[in-house]
């Protein structure tokens, strides 16, 4: 197996006390991002609404890092909660807290407290691209077809 991408963590106050987002299995790409509100607190999101969760952290990707914010399968299966932006892009020179933004499709209110698990986070190599303007592209097999111009 190749080696870990490291990277660097920083945790704001409200977040201090949760775990450590961690690969849970050793083939596993997400690693689970916890909500860190107040221990008291609790964020009702009602069927329909958005919530801005916070996670409670701060990172320091490398450069030519993303990492991505996804829906957990289990949330979205059993209450229709999803990741409204998914996957969401945290990018490797932001140093904010990365937040988690949730959208409840399913018919109940969904309840999120301190320490529920409401997204993973996969890291992801980046290319850098630069645009080259030109004044024709190379041809293919395909051309312009798409958007099911290869069904029936
Ligand atoms: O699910 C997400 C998506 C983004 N971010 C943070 C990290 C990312 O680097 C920054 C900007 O995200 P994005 O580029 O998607 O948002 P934008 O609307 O384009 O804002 P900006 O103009 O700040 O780039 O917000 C999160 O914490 N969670
Ligand atoms: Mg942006």
């Amino acid at each position: 197996m190749s080696d870990p991408v490291s990277i660097g963590l920083v945790w704001l106050a409200h977040g201090e006390g949760l775990p450590l987002p961690r690969q849970q299995t050793p083939g596993a790409a997400g690693l689970d991002l916890a909500a860190a509100l107040g221990p008291d607190e609790v964020v009702e999101i009602a069927p329909g609404a958005v919530a801005m969760i916070p996670t409670g952290l701060t990172i320091a990707l490398p450069e030519g890092y993303e990492a991505q914010i996804r829906p957990r399968s289990g949330l979205a299966a059993k209450h229709g909660v999803t990741v409204l932006n998914s996957p969401g892009t945290v990018d490797a020179d932001y140093r904010g807290e990365v937040k988690v933004l949730l959208i409840n499709h399913g018919p109940a209110p969904f309840v999120v407290r301190r320490g529920e698990r409401i997204a993973q986070m996969v890291v992801a190599p980046v290319s850098r691209v630069i645009f080259r303007e030109r004044e024709t592209l190379d041809a293919t097999e395909r051309g312009t077809g798409g958007h099911g111009s290869t069904g029936r």
